[in-house]
């Protein structure tokens, strides 16, 4: 049973903190940017990856922080997601984080994070999010690129149609739902 919440976040309007500069989190922060380029993000870590500091002097939304992490990185921040390759700093800096209402992925300790990043299919304004509930992140990579083969290219199009109509509509909210339906009623229809 998968009793986690989904949601889709703005991060343009929320500001993170990833506290460690190695392998995972330069795949956590290239995770962030990807799906949300104009993320606000500050990384803190006594050592920094190259692609990391390539990353940051490109986007001036990125701030880096060389040292190890202190409790006033986490002044004003949204998020958290701590990536260093020590368990009982990772653990101790959640708890901190935590006291504050900062809501807290920990890369290393599945069990104390308050929210996990997802596997994510993309294809224009469409976006799946793909949890396993922490049981193997690895399938949630190969559904990531099963579901992407699998979906039309031409979503886009529908979209747009389907948002122009939508924009149209008269009438009240009932109406409205029951047309969107009726038009959207081919795509669930079961052939005969
Ligand atoms: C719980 C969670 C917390 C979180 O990090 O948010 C978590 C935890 C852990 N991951 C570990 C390992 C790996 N993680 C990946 C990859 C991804 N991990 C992601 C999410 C999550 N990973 C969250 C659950 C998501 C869910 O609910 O399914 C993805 C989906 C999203 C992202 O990270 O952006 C991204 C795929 C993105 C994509 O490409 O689509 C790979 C594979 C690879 O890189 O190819 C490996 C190596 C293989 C293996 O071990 O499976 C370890 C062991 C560390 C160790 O042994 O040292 C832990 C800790 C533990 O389980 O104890
Ligand atoms: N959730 C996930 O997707 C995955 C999680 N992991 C886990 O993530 C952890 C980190 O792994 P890697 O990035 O490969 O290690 P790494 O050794 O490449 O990087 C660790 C980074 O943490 C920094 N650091 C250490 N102490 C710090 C402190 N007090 N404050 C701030 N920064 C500090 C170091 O300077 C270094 O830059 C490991 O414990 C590993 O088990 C590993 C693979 C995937």
């Amino acid at each position: 049973m998968n009793n986690l919440f989904p949601i889709f976040l703005k991060l343009e309007n929320l500001h993170t903190l990833i506290v460690g500069g190695g392998y995972v989190g330069l795949e956590k922060i290239t995770a962030v940017l990807d799906n949300s380029p104009l993320a606000n993000v500050s990384l803190v870590s006594p050592d920094i990856r190259q692609e990391i500091r390539d990353i940051a002097s490109a986007n001036s939304r990125i701030s880096l922080i060389e040292r190890k992490f202190e409790n006033e990185d986490l002044v004003a921040k949204d998020l958290v997601i701590v990536a260093t390759n020590d368990k009982q700093e990772n653990a101790r800096i959640a708890n901190v984080a935590r006291s504050q209402n900062i809501l807290t992925n920990v890369a290393d300790t599945p069990a104390i994070c308050d929210f996990y990043l997802s596997s994510v299919v993309r294809k224009g304004n469409l976006k799946v999010a793909i949890s396993t509930n922490g049981m193997s992140p690895t399938l949630a990579k190969r559904l990531k690129e099963v579901l992407g083969d699998a979906l039309p290219d031409n979503l886009e199009t529908a979209m747009e149609q389907l948002k122009a109509v939508r924009d149209m509509l008269k009438g009240d909210f009932a109406s409205k739902v029951d047309e969107l339906n009726r038009i959207t009623s081919v795509l669930t229809d079961k052939k005969s």
